[in-house]
């Protein structure tokens, strides 16, 4: 499946053929650092290689459209509930430089003992299916090619069917994993042996498959009272998550410590958690570090939650990571909405690539008070880790020792208690026979066969983890709660060319308002619902509001229902070209010794866009037989004409990106200008293309066409022969 920059997903295309989908690739990719690499006019410490195809950020367009690629793999996660409505997120995600892409389970997915299959619609997430994972590893694969890096796809092991999930995604490719035995046992109340058992299996297959490791010590901060209280705890947690994964073979290299910094501003944030992250770096030094940011002190206000998201970034850039995950910043108010998660992740590489460098400008101040501070947390859970060994694991369990928001040895008494024989699961470990047999080769503990040395499943014949053959695909379940039914009404009004605006789910018409209201916060309030009822939005609610002053006034977020698709076809705007055949543009260009001279002009380095305008090897025209010459970057237009004389050109094509103080029409109109000077203006053919250029602008500065985003060659190619045969 391949994807093309201005055409969406092609559902149907993803979901065909799923049964003998295979994954390219297994295990996890991370970004290779490039030394000191120049992109545009500067050159940075702390990036890899930039994208084929992205969005640069806002300001890019001041320095030349650049898009650097910080060196740590950024994160995204997902909840929507709908998988094919992920897909498109991951792509728009990726674009904007997520490579991690981490898909929420459905409500409590962890308490189902068994696969679940097909692709029944979830609550807050998506229920976790080998169909769903076959239609987003074949999707991600599309997207690696688009952007031109390795894309990272993350689930969960976590819960009763751990084992079979961890056995599910080494079958499917699968990339990352959270699996962490203390998440099951202190937040889904599954029981303590049946988690740990499970656990042992779970991570073997993740280390024959290569899967990344991700534990759970993160829930401890979202989970404690007083997070900042909590630290000893994180440490201990981690611990033993890392020491059981460590007997149960996994290398360090995939296992990822999940940290969050406890805190957010009021509170006195870096005071409190770097101690914490540097404490935490040097207990485990030679494992790997997923800096997660923090959700406990999360509020519906998306500025404040980017603010400390950009902190807990900063903390991250000041000690150390290896991949910088990211908190949509409305997390704190509903599930996630997709341009939130891109917001989250340009947060992320806003932030890394203004912090290039860091370490050359600045150190932690490693003075006495702040070793003190760093010994201290580790003394705490040092200390901790000795009661445990000291009364057991099982009874520090259930006499509530874990998330006591007291900060270890002071306890609060409020932690969780856990009955190790209770919970989900109880009594559900069997003792294996003596003649057990494992039924795939990745296998923790005793098994009959492979004890000569030969691959365990030689003996039966072959296994699903070595011979794919053997995997048995279920499409569907449910003949109405299936993608296919979903599906229905989205895929018919986009064939119609019918429009919604959507915030995460497709079609959902959900539209956000932004509005002061000038008086008290209740009455504020109140006008703020009735206006937004008066702009004929359904169901309004409040979904953030800010005091800017008791009196004077309150800011509020309304989001409704805007209960209305628009024909794209009706929209105003510039008349679509009619595109000539592509047999006929080629019979005409090829027949004929067309040659074309095309630069990048001004001050600009873009030369993406141009490039996919001539080259072959994305549809150019010179696939049609148009000759090219490409000047290059930042050309002065007058070269442009020099070079035209030379070829004895029969078009121009002036490519401008950088848009500040109207420097693209001024190029436009000097190419017009000097052409009429020098008498060739009629032998021309002027085109100007970019992302803000707009046909109706271009032909207004003197061109005799303009191209804005998303063009193809095709579409040039077709207007270029359209008017030479008219000649
Ligand atoms: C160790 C572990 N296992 C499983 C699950 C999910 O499993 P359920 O089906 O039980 O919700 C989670 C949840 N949190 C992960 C997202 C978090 N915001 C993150 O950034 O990591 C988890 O932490």
């Amino acid at each position: 499946m391949k994807l093309h920059p201005d055409q969406p997903l092609d559902l149907r295309e993803v979901l065909a053929d799923l049964e003998h989908y295979r994954p390219r690739r297994k295990g996890w990719a991370w970004r290779r650092h490039v030394p000191d690499q120049r992109v545009g006019p500067f050159v940075y410490r702390d990036t890899s290689a930039p994208l084929k195809n992205s969005v640069p950020l806002p300001a890019a367009g001041y320095f030349g459209g650049i898009d650097p690629q910080g060196d740590w793999v950024i994160t995204t996660e997902i909840a929507s509930g709908r998988f094919e409505d992920d897909l498109r997120r991951m792509r728009m995600a990726a674009w904007h430089g997520a490579d991690h892409l981490m898909v929420i389970r459905t409500t409590g997915q962890s308490h189902v003992d068994g696969l679940l299959e097909g692709t029944p619609e979830g609550i807050g997430g998506v229920p976790v299916t080998r169909k769903q994972i076959r239609a987003t590893r074949k999707t991600l694969d599309a997207v690696e090619d688009e952007v031109g890096r390795p894309i990272n796809f993350h689930s969960y092991v976590s819960g009763l069917a751990g084992p079979e999930m961890a056995v599910l995604f080494a079958e499917e490719g699968v990339n990352g994993a959270h699996q962490d035995p203390q998440y099951n046992l202190l937040y889904r109340d599954i029981n303590l042996h049946r988690s740990f058992v499970d656990a042992a299996e779970a991570k073997r297959v993740l280390a024959d498959g290569g899967i990344l490791q991700l534990d759970g010590a993160h829930n401890a901060n979202a989970t404690a009272k007083e997070a900042w209280k909590v630290t000893p705890e994180l440490l201990v947690q981690h611990a033993l998550n890392t020491a059981y994964s460590r007997a149960a073979g996994l290398p360090d290299a995939l296992i990822a410590l999940s940290t969050v910094p406890p805190t957010a501003p009021p509170a006195p944030k870096l005071r409190l958690d770097l101690p914490y992250a540097v404490a935490l770096r040097e207990l485990f030094a030679g494992v790997r570090f997923r800096a997660q940011q923090n959700t406990r002190y999360m509020e519906a206000d998306t500025l404040e939650a980017s603010v400390t998201h950009v902190l807990d970034t900063l903390i991250s850039r000041l000690t150390s990571a290896d991949i910088q995950s990211t908190i949509t910043p409305d997390e704190g108010r509903n599930i996630p909405w997709h341009y939130n998660n891109i917001a989250g992740v340009n947060t992320a590489r806003q932030t890394l690539l203004g912090l290039d460098g860091l370490e050359e400008l600045v150190g932690l101040k490693r003075d006495a008070a702040f070793r003190a501070q760093v010994r201290e947390v580790k003394e705490r859970a040092v200390l901790f880790l000795e009661e445990i060994l000291e009364q057991g694991y099982e009874s520090a369990v259930a006499a509530g020792q874990f998330v006591d928001s007291g900060h270890y040895p002071e306890r609060h008494g409020d932690g969780i208690v856990r009955d190790p024989a209770g919970g989900d699961g109880a009594g559900t470990v069997i003792e294996r026979a003596p003649g057990y047999g494992a039924p795939v080769c990745s296998h923790f503990g005793d098994n009959v066969y492979g004890r000569g040395g030969e691959k365990p499943c030689a003996a039966y014949g072959g296994c699903t983890l070595c011979d794919p053959a053997k995997i048995v695909y279920i499409d569907e379940l449910d003949p109405e709660d299936n993608v296919d039914r979903r599906l229905e009404q989205p895929l018919a009004e986009r064939a119609a060319g019918l429009l919604r605006p959507e915030v995460e789910k497709h079609g959902d018409g959900i539209v956000c308002v932004t509005l002061f209201v000038p008086a008290d916060p209740r009455t504020a309030e109140a006008a703020a619902l009735e206006l937004a009822r008066h702009m004929g939005l359904a169901a309004p609610e409040v979904i953030s509001r800010r005091v800017l002053h008791p009196a004077e006034g309150s800011v509020f977020e309304v989001k409704g229902v805007l209960d209305l698709a628009l024909r794209a076809a009706l929209l105003p705007g510039e008349e679509r070209r009619e595109l000539l055949p592509e047999a006929e543009i080629e019979a005409f260009a090829r027949a004929r010794d067309l040659r074309v001279v095309a630069a990048t002009v001004g001050e600009d380095e873009h030369s993406v866009g141009i490039r996919e305008i001539l080259d072959i090897k994305h549809g150019g025209i010179e696939k049609y037989g148009f000759c090219c010459r490409y000047l290059g970057t930042s050309v002065p237009v007058e070269r442009l004409l020099e070079a035209a004389a030379e070829e004895d050109a029969c078009a121009v094509l002036l490519s401008t990106i950088v848009t500040h103080a109207g420097i693209h029409e001024q190029h436009m109109r000097r190419l017009d200008a000097l052409a009429r000077e020098r008498g060739v203006r009629e032998r021309l053919l002027l085109v100007a293309g970019g992302t803000q250029v707009t046909d109706a602008e271009a032909r207004a500065c003197g061109m005799d066409a303009g191209f804005g985003r998303g063009t193809t060659g095709r579409e040039v190619a077709s207007f270029l022969v359209g008017r030479l045969r008219d000649r």
